[in-house]
């Protein structure tokens, strides 16, 4: 389904690069089916073409009209420039894929003006090591095919869920932005190997084998994260110890806290987006 499609990304920042770094990488696209268009840094779009060999594109309306995916990929606040860009090229038979968070599908296909399917998805930078977690809903105009082929677009770089466009902000708050604390808990931990002794170049290398073991153990055991976490910590020993400090800093709560604000941005950014819509209307 994917031979030979052409792909626009509208938007050249991170979670472009993660795409195309993946959509490369699993060999299943060559660069010169990538298209690539930024706001107007060119040194951007030269190191993207330099780099990974896609094609930079200035005249968003002639690469919009000719390619089969559009994938915008630019920030909640900048969609209303962009749409007013592609609107009057974009047409039904194509495909337009949306990574921005909290932006509903139905105010893409209100501000593109034509009855097209929009897939709104929530990837994560791992898409560049092919290991992305990817939510997926379907717009109103989304038919079986074009669900597919936006889930085989993922697919390629890394595992996809579909769910319920209601579902989708959570799936931001969870997986969209997860990457990050746990880079956050790998700064933690080196930070506190340090503390206790090990340098920074000592630290890193073990903390990393203990994610990469850890995330392993609980994909090819199958067990239960308590289940494994039990088998570490015996009755009174290191671990325990450890773990109780985490409890005495609210250490679920905290997650939980993280994870439900960062959904919640997400519903605050669509929704003042859309209330920006009406306002213009
Ligand atoms: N960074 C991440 O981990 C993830 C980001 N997202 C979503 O992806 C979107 C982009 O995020 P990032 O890549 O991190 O942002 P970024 O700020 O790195 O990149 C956005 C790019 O879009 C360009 N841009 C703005 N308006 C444009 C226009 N009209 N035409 C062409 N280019 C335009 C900007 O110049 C900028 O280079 C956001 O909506 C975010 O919610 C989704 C999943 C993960
Ligand atoms: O932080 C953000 O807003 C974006 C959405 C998910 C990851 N990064």
């Amino acid at each position: 389904m994917l031979e030979g499609k052409t792909f626009f990304f509208i938007g050249a920042g991170n979670i472009c690069e993660s795409m195309v770094k993946g959509l490369l990488s699993a060999g299943m696209v060559r660069p010169g089916e990538i298209r690539v268009s930024n706001r107007s840094n060119g040194e951007r779009l030269n190191f993207l073409r330099n780099y990974y060999g896609i094609v930079p594109v200035t005249d968003k309306k002639t690469a919009a009209g000719e390619s089969d995916v559009i994938i915008l990929a630019i920030k909640p606040q900048d969609i209303f420039p962009a749409l007013e860009e592609l609107a009057g090229s974009i047409k039904e038979n194509q495909l337009v894929i949306s990574v921005l968070a909290g932006i509903p599908t139905s105010l893409i296909e209100d501000g593109l003006g034509v009855e097209v399917a929009v897939v709104r998805a929530m990837p994560n930078t791992s898409c560049a090591v092919l290991e992305s977690a990817t939510g997926l809903s379907a717009g109103r105009y989304t038919g079986p095919e074009q669900l597919r082929l936006a889930e085989e677009v993922f697919r390629m770089v890394g595992e996809v869920v579909i769910v319920e466009e209601s579902l989708l902000d959570a799936v931001t708050g969870l997986s969209g932005s997860g990457p990050a604390y746990i880079y956050y808990l790998v700064e933690a931990m080196e930070k506190a190997g340090e503390s206790a002794g090990i340098p920074r170049e000592l630290a890193r290398p073990l903390v990393l084998k203990t994610l990469m073991g850890a995330a392993k153990m609980l994909l090819e055991t199958g067990e239960k994260p308590e289940v494994l976490r039990r088998q570490v910590a015996s009755p009174n020993g290191t671990t325990m110890a450890g773990i109780n400090e985490l409890n005495k800093g609210n250490f679920q709560t905290t997650i939980r806290k993280a994870i439900l604000r960062a959904t919640h941005r997400s519903q605050e950014l669509g929704r003042i987006i859309v209330e920006k819509q009406y306002a213009h209307q």
